[in-house]
């Protein structure tokens, strides 16, 4: 299986020790829970079967002015690292909540994505979601 997570070191050759100030830098885990069904592990069964989620055929360049008419809880897009996804069928599966999405879809959330979990693999986890490349 593709792994959800990076790796930040942690495993072989490391004492598995998080360092002070790495740990000072990570964002207050919140209190969210997702609804029963929704776990990263139903989403990995959901996506395993290949089944294309992104709503587009193939793979399409996406300006900014067409990233950011898709901004709703029906139909949700954002960039992270170039790429942009479709995320709208991964809202209820968002360990932090369907919001944390939404207030920064249509537009490249890159750095905002970083900033609450560098750790998170999203090629792994929205690769049926992919879109194209933001021009
Ligand atoms: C840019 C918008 C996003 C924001 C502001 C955001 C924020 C957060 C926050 C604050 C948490 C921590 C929740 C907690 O510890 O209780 C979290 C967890 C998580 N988010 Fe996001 N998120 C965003 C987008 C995404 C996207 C697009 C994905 C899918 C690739 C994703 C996947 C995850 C996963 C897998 C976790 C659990 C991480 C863990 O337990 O270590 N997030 N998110």
């Amino acid at each position: 299986m593709v792994a959800l997570f990076k790796n930040f070191g942690i495993g072989e050759g490391s004492t598995g020790k998080v360092d002070g100030e790495f740990k000072k830098s990570l964002p207050k885990r919140g209190k969210y829970s997702v609804a029963p069904g929704y776990s990263q592990l139903d989403w990995a069964r959901k996506i395993s079967s290949g089944e294309n989620l992104s709503g587009v055929n193939r793979p399409m360049k996406v300006s900014k002015d067409e990233l950011k008419k898709h901004c709703t809880e029906e139909d949700c897009w954002m960039s992270i690292k170039g790429k942009v996804y479709n995320v709208t069928p991964y809202l209820n599966y968002h360990p932090a909540g369907v919001k944390k999405i939404i207030n920064n879809s249509g537009i490249d959330a890159t750095q905002v994505f970083m900033m609450n979990h560098a750790w998170v693999n999203e090629e792994a986890i929205l690769r049926n979601c992919f879109i194209g490349y933001l021009t």
